[in-house]
């Protein structure tokens, strides 16, 4: 197959310590104030051969299916996240108790994709709300319902885990200030200790991480396309940390989302043009071998007497978080975006594309630190053949914050006409 980094035998860390079967009973009943039992909805089940797999159930209706997923954790200490948020929140379920620990969202693609906010938005419009107030609305109570299922991981790991990840407007992804204030507003409103801010790594909001984490708010850094604003975004969390003031740092976590397969994705259409057997040989190898360079960059930042000091405050390091995981060329494997990027404190999001894949075939093993010297060797060839990293990650960048901002101006302006025609419909 295309395009795949081999796989080593690599030392395994010490077990991060299983999962107690007791919180899959709680994340089942936090979300079930009604005693009702957990259901699959049929939804779902169509949504993703994953969650049919899941389904099964006990006859209290915890899912007890374990998969590859649990492994990963327990056994290699990463975490696997779920890379969709929708609407009935509840489809979660069943997803927590094979093994997911956390979540990341995009909510103008899950609003846009469902009908199931309908009701909702109907409600806030007759009272009066605006499209855009709406929207938020409808994203916080997502937010807040899925931080109530993800709470008992939240406090069985002390905070290390078990978060759900929300982001600013796109619109401010240029916008120190605004992104800052945007933060700090939708911290307090959705007012649960697990949530993630999601904040571009834009050069404009790479101060503002720095400001709200010395506020003392947990950031989810996105769009990390390079490693040298990687670099940057590890020293705005570090800076925030010191400006922070705060005696105890324990609570205070990131996680710092480095997107992998839109690099091949572009990497091999210049590779293509370049057309070289050299070229084309290199197709499929940057992403991953960028992403180990990252962690290698994690593992000299997270160490040293700067972040001693930080560590006898009780600060967490950052973790890697790999995006955009699943595959986008057909020809190849589709767990390569996950299989070689394994290691201790780290998270993988994954949609249900990579989910299915990882848990269908996908190898449980320390991949992360095996192969760096072939990975620098990648870079630095890639580097010979012209490709610019820093370009490709501004390319990336723009791309990314563009097809966010896209997404979020065309959702509203469908609200607003969704909003006019139920005001016009009920006289308002
Ligand atoms: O929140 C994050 C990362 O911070 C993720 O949801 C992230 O937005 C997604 O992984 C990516 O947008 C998916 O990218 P792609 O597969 O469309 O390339």
């Amino acid at each position: 197959m295309a395009g795949t980094v081999p796989k080593l035998a690599a030392p395994r860390p010490a077990a991060a310590g299983p999962l107690p079967s007791q919180s899959l009973r709680s994340a089942a009943l936090a979300f079930a104030p009604s005693a009702r039992r957990f259901r699959v909805s049929l939804a779902a089940r169509a949504r993703s051969p994953f969650i049919a797999m899941a389904s099964a159930k006990e006859g209290n209706g915890a899912v007890t299916k374990r998969t590859t997923l649990h492994d990963l954790y327990e056994q290699q200490g990463q975490s696997p996240w779920y890379d969709n948020l929708c609407r009935p929140v509840t489809d979660l379920l069943p997803y927590i108790a094979n093994g997911v620990r956390g979540v990341t969202s995009n909510p103008t693609k899950a609003i846009s994709s469902s009908n199931a906010y309908d009701g909702q938005f109907k409600e806030l419009i007759s009272a009066g709300k605006d499209a855009e107030s709406a929207y938020w609305e409808l994203v916080i109570k997502d937010i807040q319902d899925a931080c109530k299922l993800f709470e008992p991981i939240y406090d069985e790991t002390d905070g290390a885990d078990g978060y759900v990840s929300v982001e600013v407007s796109p619109r401010l992804a240029n916008d120190t200030q605004g992104t800052v204030e945007a933060a700090k507003w939708l911290h307090k409103v959705v007012n649960r200790p697990n949530v993630y801010i999601k904040i571009p790594a834009t050069a404009e909001c790479v101060p503002s991480i720095k400001e709200v984490i010395a506020n003392g708010i947990s950031v989810n850094v996105t769009l990390i396309f390079s490693v040298a604003r990687y670099e940057a975004v590890i020293d705005a969390y570090l800076d925030g940390l010191e400006a922070s003031g705060l005696s105890d740092l324990s609570r205070v976590t990131s996680v710092a989302s480095f997107f992998v397969s839109r690099v091949d994705s572009l990497i091999d259409k210049m590779l293509e043009k370049i057309g070289t057997p050299e070229a084309l040989a290199l197709r499929g190898k940057a992403a991953v071998a960028q992403a180990k360079i990252a962690n290698q960059l994690y593992l000299k930042k997270f160490s040293g007497p700067r972040w001693e000091a930080l560590v006898k405050k009780g600060a967490k390091k950052q973790r890697l978080l790999w995006a955009s995981t699943s595959v986008k060329n057909p020809a190849y494997l589709d767990t390569l975006y996950v299989d070689p990027l394994i290691g201790p404190d780290t998270v993988s999001t994954m949609p249900d594309q990579a989910l299915d894949a990882f848990i269908d075939h996908g190898t449980v093993a320390r991949t992360i630190d095996a192969n760096v010297s072939e990975a620098e060797g990648i870079y630095s060839a890639l580097e010979k053949l012209g490709i610019d990293w820093e370009e490709v990650g501004k390319q990336l960048e723009h791309e990314g914050v563009s097809s966010f901002k896209g997404s979020f101006d065309s959702l509203l302006t469908s609200l607003e006409e969704k909003g006019n025609a139920l005001k016009t419909a009920a006289n308002l």
